[in-house]
């Protein structure tokens, strides 16, 4: 079941793991940041939700040891790619089919992280134009479901290119309004 705190900043520990500083964080206060988080236990939900917001692809990420023949430290190296923080000029929507992964989430008005831990059958939308980055924990396995809007394509922008975009630029802008 979903878990949210802020993230213990304690860089010097392996990003895979909880980094739980003990101060949670409520879907609530995601949702002022434009972070929509839904449990949902079956394929029909996730389908119905996909054709009320438009989101017309899919495809699935298998991000798990076995695919880097059991190499974690490769494994690791690529997971960087994900990790590094970045936007994206569009919803990310992930659904976790099976096993569990970490999207940290960045609160722009108290300058923090928050963690979010999605396990099976959870969903998040996070919206275009916000800091992220994703982890896989400890487990090293996730199958997630990716949905998009329009063409299947992931495209990250990061620091410092990302803070002169466009719609980081607008994102923001809906946080002074909030
Ligand atoms: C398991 S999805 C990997 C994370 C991701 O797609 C992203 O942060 O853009
Ligand atoms: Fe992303």
């Amino acid at each position: 079941m979903v878990a949210a705190y802020f993230f213990d900043n304690d860089d010097s520990v392996d990003f895979r793991q909880p980094h739980n500083s003990g101060k949670d964080v409520s879907l609530d206060h995601l949702a002022k940041l434009g972070v929509i988080y839904k449990h949902l236990p079956s394929q029909e939900e996730v389908d119905s939700l996909a054709e009320q917001r438009g989101y017309k692809n899919r495809d699935i990420m298998n991000l798990n040891a076995a695919r880097f023949d059991n190499n974690e430290q490769l494994m690791v190296e690529k997971m960087k790619v994900f990790y590094k923080e970045h936007i994206h000029e569009d919803e990310e929507i992930r659904y976790c089919m099976d096993g569990d992964g970490y999207f940290d989430i960045k609160d722009s008005v108290l300058d923090r992280w928050i963690r979010v831990r999605l396990d099976r059958y959870d969903l998040i939308i996070v919206p275009a134009g916000i800091f992220h980055r994703f982890a896989v924990t400890t487990n090293n396995y996730i199958k997630a479901l990716r949905l998009f809007k329009d063409e299947p394509k992931w495209q990250a922008i990061n620091k410092p290119e990302a803070d002169q975009n466009p719609i980081r630029k607008s994102y923001l802008a809906t946080l002074q309004t909030a």
